[in-house]
């Protein structure tokens, strides 16, 4: 199956919230640098003495588009409650591995479960769990930001007398109120981002899932889309699962990071984990970034990146740059 089959999809994977459904909101709001839960500490008791669940487990995926292999065995937890970042250059998996988590793509082989349904067997009960933010635009530049949150109430059968002040608050949670009668088209690249961020947040996600939030936007505008994912993070106690480029916004913002290559991870933990990893191996007294254990776990597979200078999708960068433009 190509990418191009489901050329729709991807702005519309969740229905209606179950509040009901939600028993570790707010347990594990707000771990930061000092007490991110490790690898070995998420499998121990949350802070309500209950054990963490597993909010995306993926165990042997494979994908190929014809005979080119994308995903390639992942094997991955996202635990309940934590920001997990999933790392890697261009054509390392990551979209690939997301939209088989969103259900965008099926499982060809492998297993991917959400909450503990499987995304190929449970799949409506996989999407009213998720909000999700493509890379591809999903907000209508000819809509207010308003209109185009409103579009996805009414989408995601949030209840009619529930609309307004459901639609309200999603603004208000992205830093949009002042200007949600505003057209989309005016907004500038991080207020899209955070338009299409309420857009998702409409359905009050227990998992919500974010392809390169941040690409092609500058360091402030970075920054401010960075601040809300995590004000509402913290306020609803939801997991995260972003892909990125941008090895320094996992360091400050993800609990834990996979780093991808080739369709495999290559490295797992907490950021801080894999860098006193290898500063320990190296022994000799410098401090490695995640840029460097990346580098250390891919080998030479990662000399094209070199001539690039960073893990930068100069593609990507265009296409939203011209879209917000
Ligand atoms: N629709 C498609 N048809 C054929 N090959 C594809 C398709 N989508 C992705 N691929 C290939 O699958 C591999 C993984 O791509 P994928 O988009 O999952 O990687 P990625 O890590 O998300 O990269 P990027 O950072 O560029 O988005 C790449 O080799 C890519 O060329």
């Amino acid at each position: 199956m190509s990418d191009d089959d489901q050329p729709q999809q991807d702005a519309t994977p969740v229905t209606d919230p179950r509040d009901g459904d939600r028993p570790h909101e707010n347990a594990l709001t707000g771990p930061r640098d000092g007490d991110r839960p490790g690898e070995d500490t998420l499998k121990d008791p949350g802070p309500d003495g209950r054990s963490r669940e597993e909010a995306v487990t993926v165990t042997g995926l494979r994908y190929a588009f014809g005979s080119s292999t994308a995903v390639d065995g992942l094997d991955l937890t996202v635990t309940s409650g934590e920001v997990f970042g999933l790392l890697g250059p261009n054509g390392a998996g990551k979209t690939t591995a997301i939209r088989c988590v969103t259900t965008l793509l099926p499982v060809p082989a492998g297993m991917v479960k959400v909450f503990g349904h499987d995304v190929t067997t449970d799949r409506m009960a996989v999407r009213r769990l998720l909000g999700y933010v493509p890379q591809q635009l999903s907000a209508d530049a000819g809509l207010t930001g308003r209109e185009n949150v409103a579009l996805f109430a009414r989408v995601f059968d949030v209840p009619r007398r529930e609309r307004a002040a459901r639609v309200a608050q999603a603004l208000e949670a992205v830093g949009l109120a002042e200007v949600a009668d505003r057209m989309a088209g005016t907004y500038s690249g991080g207020m899209v981002r955070r338009l299409e961020l309420a857009q998702a947040l409409i359905s009050s996600p227990r998992l919500l899932i974010l392809d390169e939030p941040t690409i092609g936007l500058d360091p402030i505008a970075r920054t401010g889309v960075w601040d809300h994912i995590m004000a509402v993070r913290a306020a609803s106690g939801m997991t995260v699962l972003v892909t990125t480029h941008y090895m320094d916004e996992a360091d400050q913002y993800c609990d834990r990071v996979a780093l991808m290559h080739q369709g495999r991870v290559r490295a797992l933990g907490t950021p801080r984990r894999l860098t006193d990893d290898l500063r320990a191996r190296r022994g000799d007294g410098t401090s490695p970034t995640l840029e460097d254990v990346f580098r250390d776990v891919a080998g030479s597979g990662l000399d094209d990146l070199d001539k690039g200078g960073e893990f930068r999708d100069v593609r990507r960068t265009r296409r939203t740059a011209a879209r917000v433009g």
